[in-house]
């Protein structure tokens, strides 16, 4: 029997939450939103990030066919929303508990300062004993920049908060060594580390009517969970009490472990940037010392700078062959780091007319990849 973790995101996907595209189950909403109020009422903390919007707005639409307009789906989002939120609040209020709408974009997990906020939002709505409803904010989130599935926002989440559990609700009853829908004969997964590289092959192909991800954004994300500490279980939800059967340590679903201890919370932060506005390459010297002896990142070791970042900013390091190796905050921004590169850390001050921090990226804030 496994212990009980204490705080965990609970992630409902759209293909579950609609039965497959039949609006949303609000019978199954209610039976969740049950199990959320006795975890609570056993004294662990629950993020719920919940998919279904886009398919409850088609649904108060009269649509049937997943439109492919990015506006489209937009609209369908801002209608949907709102049953969501409104189902869940109702059935969170039967059981004396206030529910919060968080949405959240992209931009606003990459930017440290909206990352510190809602960071801070999610902790404080804890504390007032609220249940935080996470959906990503569909109506800004421009294409480019979309999470796209809830997978993703979830273990996102899940390192903002520093979870110990992520548990990813779904149709099938775990992972499977390949797509049930497609092969009958496939077995399940009961447990792996979450960085086995079997998994992304397990997860391969196939996904629901109206999910976005499938299997393969699951498995990410399980990866993505890892690295703050977090373990994953993808388990279906239509399992009778799979909540509270989880929360008393029964072995259901596919477990994805971490291998590691957490990683300190600047690290994960780091570790976790979708986007960076820039790389800078290493020697063979530098990408020697920054893996195998956890030393800083130096000017000297830079070779090239590629993109446009600023002071402070997360930038990627590569390899001479082009692979990534490490993220870090860059003490110099895009073109001081290319004035300096390749010279010892005692010319920076004749080369920029000052010196801030001998090094371009601190040990401390340099999470290797
Ligand atoms: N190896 C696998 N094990 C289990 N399910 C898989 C696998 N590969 C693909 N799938 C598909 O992934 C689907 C779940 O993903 P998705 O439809 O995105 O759901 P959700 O809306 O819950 O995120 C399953 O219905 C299944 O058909
Ligand atoms: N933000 C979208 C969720 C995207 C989505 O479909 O996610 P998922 O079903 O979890 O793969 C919505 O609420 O419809």
């Amino acid at each position: 029997m496994r212990k009980p973790a204490r705080r965990w995101v609970v992630k409902i996907g759209s293909s579950l939450l609609t039965n497959d595209g039949r609006g949303l189950d609000l019978p199954a909403l209610a039976d969740w939103s049950t199990q959320i109020a006795h975890l609570r009422a056993a004294g662990l903390d629950v993020v719920l990030v919940s998919s279904g919007a886009v398919a409850a707005g088609m649904s108060r639409l009269g649509w049937s066919v997943r439109p492919r307009e990015l506006q489209q789906l937009q609209a369908a989002a801002a209608i949907g929303q709102m049953s969501l939120v409104q189902a869940y609040q109702d059935q969170f209020a039967r059981h004396g508990l206030l529910a919060a709408q968080v949405l959240l974009t992209h931009d606003d997990l990459i930017s440290r300062r909206r990352y510190l906020n809602a960071r801070s939002t999610l902790r404080a709505l804890l504390e007032l004993g609220a249940v935080p409803i996470v959906n990503e904010n569909d109506t800004v989130a421009a294409d480019e920049i979309r999470l796209g599935d809830n997978d993703t926002l979830g273990a996102l989440v899940a390192n903002l908060i520093e979870a110990e559990r992520l548990a990813i609700l779904t149709d099938q009853q775990g992972l499977y060594d390949s797509d049930p829908r497609q092969h009958p004969e496939a077995q399940l997964i009961p447990s792996a580390q979450a960085s086995d590289p079997r998994l992304a092959d397990f997860a391969a192909t196939g996904k629901g009517v109206l999910g976005r991800g499938g299997m393969a954004t699951k498995v990410a994300a399980a990866k993505r969970a890892a690295r703050s500490g977090a373990e994953t279980v993808i388990v279906s939800g239509r399992q009778p009490q799979v909540l509270e059967r989880l929360a008393a340590g029964e072995a259901i679903g596919t477990l994805l472990r971490p291998d590691d201890e957490p990683l300190a919370a600047r690290k994960q932060w780091i570790a976790s940037q979708l986007s960076l506005h820039g790389y800078v390459v290493v020697d063979e010297g530098a990408a020697h010392v920054l893996q195998q002896a956890g030393r800083s990142l130096l000017p000297i070791g830079v070779t090239d700078v590629q993109g446009r970042f600023v002071r402070g900013e997360v930038v990627s390091v590569r390899d001479p062959t082009g692979r990534e190796i490490a993220r870090g905050l860059c003490n110099y921004d895009a073109d001081e780091t290319r004035r300096i590169m390749r010279k010892p850390s005692d010319a920076i001050e004749e080369t920029l007319g000052y010196v801030d921090e001998p090094e371009l990226i601190h040990r401390d804030n340099l999470v290797l990849m």
